[in-house]
C-alpha cells in the first residue's frame, strides 16, 4: 500500500486562479488589491519566500510592495513604517516577515498592524475572533491545511486529530480550526511525554516542529492523513519536512510532500486573505467628511 500524495502545488494554483478572478472583478470597480510585505534583515530563506509572494501577487493581478529594512532598524522606525501602511489606501494587507532579528519585539509590531489589514491573522483581535468562532483572517498556513483536508474529503467530525507543535503561527490556530470542524484535538509540544503514543492515535496528524524527519513511520496510524508543515533545508541544500516521507508513504493513507505541499498553500491563502481584505474595504469605505 502506498499513500496518496496530496498535491499542494496544484491545489494552490486553482485557488490562485480564483483569486485572480476576484481581483479582476475588483479592478472593474476601481480597486486594485494591494499587499505590503515588510522584510527586516537579510535572512536568505526569507528573501526566497518574499520573492515567491511577490510573484504570486503579480500573477493574480494584485499590487505588491516590498519594504526592505536593515537588520539594525530601530523598533520605533519599524512601527512608523507600519503606521504608514495602515493609513495607505493602496494597501489592503500587511505582512511583516517573522522571525524578526533581535532585539525587535514581534508582539509589539504585530499589535501595531491595523487588524483589518492583518492578512497573517496574527493580531490578538484576529486570534480572539478565530478562537471564539467568528474568524476574520485565518492564519495562512493552517487555513491552507484545512483546504487540503477539504479537497481530500477528510471527515473531521469525530476524528482524532493530533497537532505536533504549539506555535502561535501554526499549531495553536490549527488546533482551533480542527476543533471547529468537530475533531477531537490533541495539541502536543516539545515536553509531551510519549509523543509516539499520541501520534499513533491520530486519524489526522499535522506536524509543525521544525525538526527534520522527526516523525517516523512507526509513529503513524495505518491509513492516517499526514500533513507535514515543516520546511527544513538540509546541509546539501535539499528541502525536507518534519516527517520521514519515504517510509511514511508505506503507512499513511495520504501525505503531503515537501516541497510542493503546505508551502504553496500558505502563499495561496495569503492571496485569499488579501483579496478578502480588499473586498471588505469596498463595502466599508468611509464617507467623505
Ligand atoms: N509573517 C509571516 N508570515 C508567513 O507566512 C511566513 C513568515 N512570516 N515567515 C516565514 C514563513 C515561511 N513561509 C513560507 C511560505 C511559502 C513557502 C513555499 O512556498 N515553499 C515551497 C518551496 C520554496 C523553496 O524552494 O524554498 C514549497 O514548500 O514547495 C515556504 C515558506 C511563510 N512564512
Amino acid at each position: 500500500m502506498s499513500a496518496r500524495i496530496i498535491d499542494g502545488k496544484a491545489l494552490a494554483a486553482g485557488i490562485r486562479e480564483d483569486v485572480a478572478q476576484r481581483a479582476k472583478a475588483l479592478r472593474a470597480q476601481g480597486i486594485t488589491a494591494g499587499l505590503a510585505v515588510v522584510l527586516v534583515g537579510d535572512d536568505p530563506a526569507s528573501h526566497v519566500y518574499v520573492r515567491n509572494k511577490a510573484q504570486a501577487c503579480e500573477k493574480a493581478g494584485l499590487y505588491s510592495r516590498e519594504i526592505r529594512l536593515a537588520a539594525d532598524t530601530p523598533q520605533a522606525t519599524l512601527l512608523d513604517v507600519i503606521e504608514g501602511l495602515n493609513a495607505d489606501p493602496a494597501i489592503h494587507g500587511i505582512l511583516v516577515q517573522l522571525p524578526l532579528p533581535a532585539p525587535l519585539d514581534a508582539n509589539q509590531v504585530i499589535a501595531a498592524i491595523a487588524a483589518d489589514k492583518d492578512v497573517d491573522g496574527f493580531h490578538i483581535s484576529n486570534v480572539g475572533l478565530l478562537m471564539t468562532g467568528q474568524p476574520r483572517f485565518i492564519p495562512c498556513t493552517p487555513y491552507g491545511v484545512m483546504k487540503m483536508l477539504e479537497s481530500e474529503k477528510v471527515v473531521l467530525r469525530g476524528a482524532e486529530a493530533v497537532v505536533v507543535g504549539a506555535s502561535n503561527i501554526v499549531g495553536k490556530p490549527m488546533a482551533m480550526l480542527l476543533l471547529a470542524q468537530g475533531a477531537t484535538v490533541t495539541l502536543c509540544n516539545s515536553k509531551t511525554r510519549d509523543l509516539a503514543a499520541q501520534t499513533r492515535r491520530a486519524d489526522v496528524l499535522v506536524v509543525a516542529t521544525g525538526r527534520p524527519n522527526m516523525i517516523r513511520s512507526d509513529m503513524i496510524k495505518p491509513g492516517a492523513i499526514v500533513i507535514d508543515v515543516g520546511i527544513n533545508r538540509l546541509p546539501d541544500g535539499r528541502l525536507t519536512g518534519d516527517v520521514a516521507f519515504d517510509e511514511s508513504c508505506a503507512v499513511a493513507g495520504a501525505i503531503t510532500p515537501v516541497p510542493g505541499g503546505v508551502g504553496p498553500m500558505t502563499i495561496a491563502m495569503l492571496l485569499v486573505n488579501t483579496i478578502e481584505a480588499a473586498e471588505r474595504s469596498l463595502s466599508h469605505t468611509p464617507l467623505l467628511d
